[in-house]
Order: C-alpha cells, then structure tokens, then sequence
C-alpha cells in the first residue's frame, strides 16, 4: 500500500520527497511544505479505512502532538485526510533513531545515555504537565536529531489522563511494547506518568548494556518477568557505569509507581551531572540488598508448567518481588522521593569509560497490544517460571510496611477472634453457655471454629 509515485502533492501543500521509513500504522516520507517552503516529515495512514483504529491513533497522534510545543518532542505542524487517507505533518528530525543508533554501536557510553535520560524526561515531563502519558516510549520512537538531541515522537498510542476515553485500548488489553512496559500496566492497571518513567528505564537500561532489563521468549512472559523480577544492575553486565547513575537507573524500575522520580526530576538529575557520581545514591537500610543474589536472568525462561500453575499476574505479586533484590532504594517511601535529598544528593565524580565495542542487541519488537491472560488460568508459565526465583521469603514485615491498614485491620481481627475465644473458655464450664447462640467472628467463623 505504498506510494507508487514520488513527486505527489498531498492536499495541494506537501510535496513528497522520499520515503524515510514505515511503521504499523504508516508511511513515513520526507516531503516540501510548499507553501511555507520548508523540509518537513509527513506521515500517510497504511490503509483507506477512515474509521479504523489507525485512522483513531492518527487522530489522538495528531490531537496530542499539537497540545505540545517542546525542544525534545516532536512538533506536528498540521493533521488531515487527502485521497481518503489521514496525514500527519511533522518536524522533520534528520537523523536516526536511538534504535538505529543502539544497533550501530551495540551500546552506548554512559555519558551519551545521561544526555538521552536528561532530554528524553524533559520532553516526557512537558507532556505530563499537559495531562498526557505517552505509554509507548521506546527506542524506536525517540529520535536523534543532526546535533545528537533527542525528541520524543509517535504520541498514537497516548492517553489523556483527563480524558481517558480517548485512549485506544479495548477492555483486558494492554497497549504498548512489553519489552518496556511498566509493572502497573502489565498487571492491567491504567498508564499514568510513572509508568512512562518506567518504560524510560528500561530504554536507558538497554542503551547501556545492550540488552533491555526484561525479556523473556514470549510477550507475556516478559510482561511477568516486569511484574516480579528484579533488574539485574547494569555493571553486573560488566558495564562501566558510575555507581550513582546505576543506582538512580534502578529507581526508575521500581516496581511500584510511587516509587519512581517523576520525569520533570528525572530531567534535573541528569542535567545536574550527578549521575556521574561515584558512590551509590544513600538508601534506606535493606540489609539482605547489598549482599542478595543476582536474581536469575531475565533470559529464556522455563518449559510451561503444568496445571495448577498460578498464571495471572496478581496484585499482591509485585511487592513480593519489589522488596528482593538489589537496588534497596527501590523500598523508599514515596516521601525519600518527594523531599527531593537521595536521588541527587550523590556529588558528581569522574566519568566512568566508555565500554567497548559489544554484541549487538536483539532488536526491539514494534508496538504490540496484549491481552491479558484470564483469572485463573494455567497457560503462562514460561515467564512465571522464570520470575519465581525473585520471590523471597520474609514478607510479613515488608507487608505491614507497604500496607498499614490493612495489616492492622488483620491484626485486629485476629486479636478480637482470640478474646472470644479466651472467653468461651472462660466461662465455657457454666452450663448456661449451651443455650447461648455462637457467636459469629469477623472471619465468619462460629466461636466454635465451624463456618
Ligand atoms: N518526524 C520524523 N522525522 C524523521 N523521521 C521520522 C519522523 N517520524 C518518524 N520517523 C521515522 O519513520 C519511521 C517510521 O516511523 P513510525 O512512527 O511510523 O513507525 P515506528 O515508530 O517505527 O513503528 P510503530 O509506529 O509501529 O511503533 C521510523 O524509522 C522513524 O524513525
């Protein structure tokens, strides 16, 4: 379904030029703005389908784009349909792509990924600021410009957080590109900007060591491995990355969102040069961290397991994980976040080298959207498998931590079924007791233990 002919004039204004690349959704060409006389990216919608969901995502890119006028994202200049297909006009970035330039160099120097962190949160933070969530932030869709600055781009997939109808995600599905999708939206919660700080993570992580945090032999096997495994830290990678930025990197994995910087501060933190710290970022004491295992490696996992193998992701299953492992930062408090000292408080050392020349990476998958798999069932156990291991025992503590309320609730309850019980004892020699109905305990549960 491509153009056959170059030199077309699309909507009487953009003169088509050559085809730059193509996506799942489009075309892209370098054309002319005829009328402003300027060089101009144009993106033609695969298909002739008006009311399809790429004619949908064309429009949301189009709507999104436009709310947003930022050095590091890419500007849409004007949005339409001509012969029966939808067109984007866009800034046009001369030249390539972080997924281009990850595969020419295998991975990239630490002080190239904190220029990429640094620009990259900045264009994610405008975005945010104007109540949207990207939800599809990958290597493939950040694009590198003649100087080396980096500009976010492909808003098709994003959300408005005021308007959440308009994103295009059917009900159990999940949008996005599992090997960069946060925990939350795996286990089939919304997307919000945590979530977009997420996914930046795991691209930084990759454009430092190579190979993307997570990644299993299925789609669903990764999006388990996000929910419950731990990050192997890059330097175990032997990557040479200065210990503040492989600690501060970690942070943006947290399991949790609440967890993560927010990508304004993300910005900051890079742009600062704290990251070329040489002693890790301070952290509040988790003691089995620094010494744990690697967990295993996020590599191809496991046969399928048999029947009874407890295949969705619950909810309860990323605090178990979030609480193994490495980076102890990742156990703050949301307010370690918000008061602002740890992540930056590392003072800027000297670079660590850059690696060598390394394998080549996997290249990334495209856009993809995922159904989650049904409650209760036994199919996924490739990734689960693999997770299993992050899993450490010891939670009641962590638990009480995370989730106060509930813990005394429980605490509660207990405590009220053992008074009943102590006094059932009690007076349970006086014959009088029989006639007296049981006494029904919050569990439900009779006094005399029977349901
Ligand atoms: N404004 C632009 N300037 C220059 N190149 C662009 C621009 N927008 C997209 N491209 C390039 O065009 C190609 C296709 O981009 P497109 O956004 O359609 O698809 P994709 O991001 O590669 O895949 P998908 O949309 O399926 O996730 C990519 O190589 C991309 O780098």
């Amino acid at each position: 379904m491509g153009i056959e002919v170059a030199q077309v004039l699309v909507a009487d204004r953009y003169r088509l030029e050559s085809p730059i690349g193509r996506g799942a959704m489009g075309e892209v060409w370098r054309a002319t703005d005829e009328v402003l006389g300027r060089p101009v990216a144009l993106k033609l919608m695969l298909g002739d389908d008006s009311r399809s969901e790429a004619a949908a995502r064309f429009r949301l890119e189009g709507r999104t784009a436009a709310r947003l006028s930022h050095p590091h994202v890419v500007a849409v200049f004007d949005f339409g349909a001509w012969d029966n297909r939808f067109y984007l006009v866009m800034e046009l970035v001369e030249g390539r792509s972080l997924a281009q330039e990850l595969s020419a160099a295998g991975r990239l120097a630490p002080e190239r990924v904190a220029t990429i962190a640094a620009q990259t949160a900045a264009g994610l933070a405008s975005a945010h600021r104007q109540g949207i969530v990207h939800r599809d932030i990958k290597p493939g869709n950040l694009m590198s410009d003649a100087q080396g600055s980096v500009k976010l781009g492909d808003f098709g997939i994003a959300r408005f957080l005021d308007d959440p109808g308009a994103a295009l995600t059917t009900a159990g599905q999940i949008v996005g590109t599992s090997l960069y999708l946060a925990p939350e939206r795996a286990l089939g919660r919304q997307a919000g900007p945590a979530s977009d700080v997420y996914s930046l993570g795991c691209v930084l992580y990759q454009l430092l060591t190579g190979r993307p945090p997570f990644q299993a032999d299925t789609a669903t096997g990764t999006l388990y491995l996000h929910i419950d495994t731990e990050p192997v830290p890059p330097g175990r990678h032997g990557v040479q990355v200065p210990a503040a930025f492989e600690s501060y990197l970690l942070g943006l994995l947290a399991k949790q969102p609440e967890d993560r910087p927010g990508a304004q501060e993300v910005a900051d933190w890079f742009n600062s040069g704290a990251w070329r710290g040489s002693a890790p970022l301070p952290v509040p004491a988790t003691p089995a961290a620094a010494s744990a295992p690697l967990p295993e490696p996020a590599r191809p996992p496991a046969p399928a397991s048999g029947p009874g193998h407890r295949s969705v992701p619950s909810h309860r299953a990323a605090p178990a994980a979030h609480r193994s492992a490495a980076p102890a930062h990742r156990s703050a408090p949301a307010p370690h976040r918000s008061a602002g000292p740890s992540y930056r408080s590392a003072a800027p050392g000297p670079a660590a080298p850059a690696p060598g020349a390394l394998p080549l990476p996997e290249p990334a998958p495209s856009a993809t959207t995922y159904a989650l798999p049904p409650a209760g069932g036994r199919s996924q156990g490739r990734g689960r498998r693999a997770a299993a291991p992050a899993r450490r025992p010891g939670g009641a503590r962590e638990f009480v931590r995370r989730r106060p309320r509930v813990a005394s609730a429980i605490a509660g309850s207990v405590a009220f079924l053992v008074c009943t019980l102590l006094g059932m004892a009690w007076f349970g020699s006086d014959d009088t007791g029989r006639d007296t109905p049981a006494v029904e305990s919050p569990a439900g549960l009779t006094a005399d233990g029977t349901p």
